[in-house]
């Protein structure tokens, strides 16, 4: 037999064992009482009537004909889709030592690495100690040392959007860079086309491109990542390589940097200063993993607080009543006329529920990220096998008209009074995987909207309003849009030149 024909002979039994054992799961979920759910074809499942973009619109309108919980099956593997708060709340966090775990992803995490990234790693004494390190350097009390900086790059930003006003989606990009990149490395970064911002979208963007619903054949057949690098079609193996390369680049260049500037004692305070501070003797790995962690937090924070950031602006313009109220409650506390400072959130109710509200209404990452059932459990009598990867259709649930009347309109008021639920117990994850940045997303948000809104007038461009639209990707982002921002006053202009020119 050649090499060439006990090759394919190998892969034809894999194959054959592959199709053989997910057939078997199917006919063995028939038997247990698994959530209800659109009917699976032979095989492949429900992978045919996902969308490959937008799925949580899909998901929620499943939940009207199946109900808040449901089952698919994607090529043999269960997936449980939750749809309402309930069901969230009692399976991810009140069960969330079974729910910590991240489904396996061979080509991103395994083959590029990103499996060391906070956000994909698995639920370990490693992750634990790593998580408390985030919560630790952002929690509430921490975060007020980054305030005084947060607060001059917001009126840079402001510089930016006198100047070039119509470039705004730039230049808030370059904001929310320069605030997360100053707080997990004490770097200030010039503008959305610094080096250290380029690397990181770059990172971003492979990133999305490997976890795209059957973008690598490797992650649905494992073993494919040992075979050698000649064999035909390994072009995959040879781009992990390049995607590794970069993600090695974004995960040691600003810790190295950081790491010279404490061994000059220049270093400024950021969480990577914070873990040099409290480990100086580091063994190899642990060094590997805390590299891995600051890297994780432009990927885990920037690009969400960018998408709510861009939304607001696309918001304002189409919602002219709201602005002018956010302005009327800024005017009077700012008088006479200065900017707004995060001593003043207190006093700007409006504002904060302005913030919750666009939160709820454009929730930048509808599904959020992917849970795994590590063991077989049981919910109102339906069973959820070990291995099931379970998505929180969080977008659902912040438009449940059981949780919110009239879900799809902008109503800030609806926070003013402790009647509607809180969307953050939704919008920032579940259990043991909650987001640890949320305390420092709403600083980066309320700053630059207090500002924004207290020096300019947002209105529909002369082209005629925005469409309400989003990308489509793990993070969703408005589409490219046009609107006229221009200073409230000229004593406003004098105040943006005075104070963004540093
Ligand atoms: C509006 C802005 C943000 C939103 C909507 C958001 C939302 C989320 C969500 C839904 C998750 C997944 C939670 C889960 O698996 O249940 C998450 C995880 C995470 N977020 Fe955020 N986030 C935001 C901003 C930030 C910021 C600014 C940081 C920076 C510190 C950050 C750091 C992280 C990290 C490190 C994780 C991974 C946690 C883990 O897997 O254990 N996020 N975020």
């Amino acid at each position: 037999m050649t090499f060439l024909s006990a090759s394919i002979s190998f892969i034809s039994k894999v194959l054959l064992a592959a199709l053989s054992y997910a057939s078997y799961r199917i006919w063995r979920d028939r038997w247990l009482r698994l959530p209800p759910g659109p009917t699976p074809l032979p095989l492949i499942g429900n992978i045919h009537q996902i969308p490959s973009e937008h799925s949580h619109l899909m998901f929620t309108e499943w939940r009207k004909a199946y109900g808040p919980i449901i089952h698919l099956s994607v090529l043999g593997k269960p997936l449980i889709v939750l749809s309402n708060s309930k069901a969230a709340l009692e399976i991810l966090e009140k069960k969330g030592a079974k729910y910590a775990d991240r489904p396996r992803l061979v080509m991103a995490g395994e083959m590029v690495g990103y499996e060391q990234a906070v956000t994909l790693a698995p639920y370990d004494s490693k992750l634990r100690e790593r998580r408390r390190l985030i919560h630790d350097s952002f929690s509430s009390r921490k975060l007020s040392r980054y305030h005084e900086s947060g607060e001059r790059l917001a009126r840079r930003l402001m510089g930016h959007l006198l100047d070039e006003p119509s470039n705004f989606q730039c230049h808030i990009k370059g904001y929310v860079a320069a605030v997360v990149f100053n707080a997990s490395h004490g770097q200030e970064i010039d503008g959305h086309d610094d080096p250290l911002v380029l690397l990181a979208e770059q990172c971003g963007a492979d990133f999305c491109e490997m976890v795209k619903p059957g973008a690598y054949l490797v992650d649905v057949l494992p073993f494919l990542k040992y075979i050698p690098d000649w064999f035909p079609f390994a072009g995959f193996k040879r781009k992990a390589r390049l995607y590794r390369d970069t993600a090695d680049k974004m995960r040691d260049t600003p810790f190295d940097f950081v790491r010279k500037q404490m061994s000059e004692g220049i270093a400024k305070p950021s969480l990577t200063a914070d873990i040099l501070e409290a480990k100086p003797a580091r063994t190899l790995e642990e060094d590997l993993s805390y590299r891995w962690l600051t890297a994780t937090i432009y990927a885990a924070g920037a690009d969400t607080s960018t998408s709510l950031l861009n939304s607001f602006i696309m918001t304002m313009a189409l919602n002219i009543d709201v602005q002018r109220k956010a302005q009327n409650q800024l005017d009077m506390v700012l008088e006479p006329q200065r900017l707004p400072s995060f001593a003043d959130r207190g006093s700007l109710p409006y504002i904060s529920a302005l913030y919750l509200e666009l939160l709820r209404l454009y929730y930048p990452s509808p599904t959020g990220l992917p849970h795994l059932a590590a063991e077989d459990d049981e919910y109102l009598g339906y069973h959820i096998p070990a291995g099931a990867v379970i998505i929180a259709n969080s977008w659902g649930i912040l438009h449940d008209s059981g949780n919110y009347s009239e879900p799809d309109k902008l109503l800030p008021e609806r926070f003013l009074s402790p009647d509607s639920p809180d969307p953050r117990t939704f919008a920032f994850g579940y259990g043991r995987r909650t987001c640890p940045g949320k305390y420092f997303a709403e600083d980066i948000i309320f700053i630059a909207i207090a500002t924004i809104l207290s020096l300019f007038d947002i209105l529909p461009a002369k082209s005629g309003p925005p469409n309400v639209e989003f990308t489509a990707n793990l993070v969703i982002h408005p589409k490219p849009f046009e609107c006229s921002i221009k200073p409230r006053s000229s004593e406003a202009e004098r105040l943006i030149r005075e104070t963004s020119d540093f």
